[in-house]
């Protein structure tokens, strides 16, 4: 083996440190010589910035890609899905077919979103067609439920508007773009909660797309009771599932921490609504995601020293239909609990696995397809390149509705025919 990987990190979590250590890999400054950097997003700005005039090297690998804005900042991810939507609807593509309604029957699994200010009008329109709806409003840049409101009166958004213009004291911060979603004021609850879904998913390259789902996601739960009602409309411990607002509830458990895992949700959904509308809720996720990343792909630069570790957030409805609500380049690596925290070290510890090779120096030419073996608890969500070798690209839905594996092997692999259902 030629040499130790040196590393840096700007992110001092020990589910880091501790899976560099363990490997013998050796700590260094980020100012000298290094082959892997695990850093923050603002980090990645500056080491791809032009004033920089930074090149990194074949040996050098990071853990973003450089605009992986255009699907992790929620103003950017919405514009680029509606893009991404027109396109296929102009090449006559069978997945951007509409309903009566005029809505998309397999691609509409975000929000209806609107960007602020800029697209006032579009969204008065809108709230206009539906005045009894509830709509959330989200600062574009910043995490962790903070900036969030909720509102069921055009009068609100119109104070906040006027709010942020007249405060000279907001005033930096009314220039900051907001989202406003409709609110889905429907969500599947669990013991009268709601919950949303944290979901892993590893992308080493976005042409050709090649993307890998952790099987060990988790849902977040909120403390108190879930109800529609608008006078709770301020109450965040019903509404916003984020750890970061649920920990200050009187009733949040330190044990499991509102936390269940993914595999948990399953079974539960498999003994209370059945096994075929379980899987398909699952195909949905798996097929959603792989939307989402299609959108970006042509807008990202798919720097060869790049990979990323999204965290895609998504909440259920009761009616068992799956929402993209955001996708996180940061995902939380603080442990609030023991599993918590052999989660996060082992989401590291494969992430590694696949993005650096056997621990060796990296190579960044290197085609980013490691074996089965080396994928821990990854498995592969889709691979464009064997997807387009089986003949077929086989993220095609079938008209019933039915959802269709993504993985570029399954139908191969299963001898099946071309539309396969994902398990
Ligand atoms: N359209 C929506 N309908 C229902 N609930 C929503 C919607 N959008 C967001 N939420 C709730 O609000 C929470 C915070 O939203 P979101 O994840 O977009 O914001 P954030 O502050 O960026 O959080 P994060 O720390 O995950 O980045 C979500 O986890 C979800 O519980």
């Amino acid at each position: 083996m030629a040499g130790k990987v040196k590393w840096v990190t700007d992110i001092e979590k020990s589910v880091l440190i501790n899976n560099f250590e363990k490997r013998g890999w050796i700590q260094v400054a980020e100012n000298e010589d290094w082959n892997f950097y695990w850093m923050s997003v603002q980090t990645i700005r500056n080491v791809f910035s032009v004033e920089t005039g930074y090149r990194l090297s074949d040996d050098q690998i990071v853990n973003h890609f450089p605009n992986h804005y255009e699907l992790t900042r929620k103003d950017l991810m919405v514009k680029n899905i509606k893009r991404y939507r027109k396109e296929l609807e102009k090449e006559g593509s069978p997945l951007a077919e509409k309903d009566e309604n005029g809505k998309y029957i397999y691609l509409d699994f975000v929000p209806v979103t609107f960007m602020l200010p800029a697209d006032y009008n579009l969204f008065v329109e809108e709230f206009r067609k539906n005045p009894s709806s509830t709509w959330i409003m989200k600062p574009c840049g910043k995490a962790q439920g903070k900036g969030i409101f909720l509102i069921n009166k055009l009068s609100q958004i119109k104070k906040w508007s006027r709010d942020s213009k007249t405060s000279s004291f907001v005033s930096q911060s009314s220039k900051e773009a907001y989202v406003i979603s409709l609110y889905i004021n429907n969500p599947l609850l669990i013991g009268g909660k709601k919950f949303d879904l944290r979901l892993y998913v590893l992308v080493s390259t976005y042409r050709p797309l090649r993307c890998y789902m952790y099987k060990l996601g988790f849902c977040r739960f909120c403390t108190v009771k879930y109800t529609p009602s608008t006078s709770e409309l301020d109450n965040m411990f019903v509404h916003l599932t984020n750890v970061a607002i649920q920990k200050h509830g009187d009733d949040y458990n330190h044990i499991h921490g509102g936390k269940w895992t993914v595999s948990n949700l399953r079974l539960y959904l498999e003994s209370t609504r059945g096994k075929e509308v379980t899987s398909k809720l699952f195909d949905d996720i798996h097929w959603i995601i792989v939307q989402s990343l299609k959108a970006v792909a042509p807008v990202m630069n798919n720097d060869k020293h790049c990979f990323e570790c999204y965290g895609y957030d998504i909440i259920i409805d009761d009616k068992l239909k799956p929402w993209l609500i955001e996708v996180n380049a940061s995902p939380s690596l603080t442990s609030s609990t023991a599993n918590d925290r052999i989660l996060k070290y082992n989401l590291i510890n494969d992430t590694l696995n696949i993005a650096v090779p056997n621990g060796e120096i990296p190579d960044c030419k290197w085609n980013k397809s490691p074996p089965k073996e080396a994928l821990g608890n990854y498995e592969i969500l889709y691979d464009e390149e064997m997807a387009q070798s089986d003949g077929a690209d086989r993220d095609l839905r079938s008209r019933s509705g039915q959802s269709i594996g993504l993985k570029g092997n399954r139908a191969r692999d299963s001898g099946k025919p071309v539309l396969t259902t994902w398990k």
